[in-house]
């Protein structure tokens, strides 16, 4: 990945509390796994910042490079990786989503 690249990505995360690398928008997504946690998120009710990385190739494999995970999408709550979206499901079936994010948008 260039340093240009990888700059952005820590540009982004860093002035961003929740960031969705997503396939589509949080009004389109394009894939069901985006989709899911983009209706996690709106149901919580939390801003969030979405990029799609269906529109930047660099984007999508620098992303995977990045964050040392595979797929779509990967969410990062104040600075971090959290997961994706088989992560978001259970933490926010289990309360520790709602914690960790009160916890990000409190800090
Ligand atoms: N189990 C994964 C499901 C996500 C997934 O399998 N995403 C695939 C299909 S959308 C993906 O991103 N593949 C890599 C790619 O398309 O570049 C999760 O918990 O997020």
């Amino acid at each position: 990945m260039s340093p240009e690249l990888k700059a952005e990505i820590d540009s982004v995360i860093a002035n961003n509390k929740i960031v969705v690398f997503i396939k589509g928008t949080r009004q389109f997504p394009q894939c069901g796994f985006s989709n899911t946690v983009v209706q996690i998120l709106n149901v919580m009710g939390v801003p969030f910042t979405d990029i799609n990385i269906l529109s930047d190739d660099r984007l999508r494999s620098g992303m995977k490079e990045y964050s040392q995970w595979p797929t779509f999408p990967q969410i990062y709550i104040n600075g971090e990786f959290y997961g994706g979206c088989d992560i978001m499901i259970e933490a926010y079936q289990s309360g520790e989503l709602k914690e960790q994010l009160e916890i990000a948008l409190n800090s």
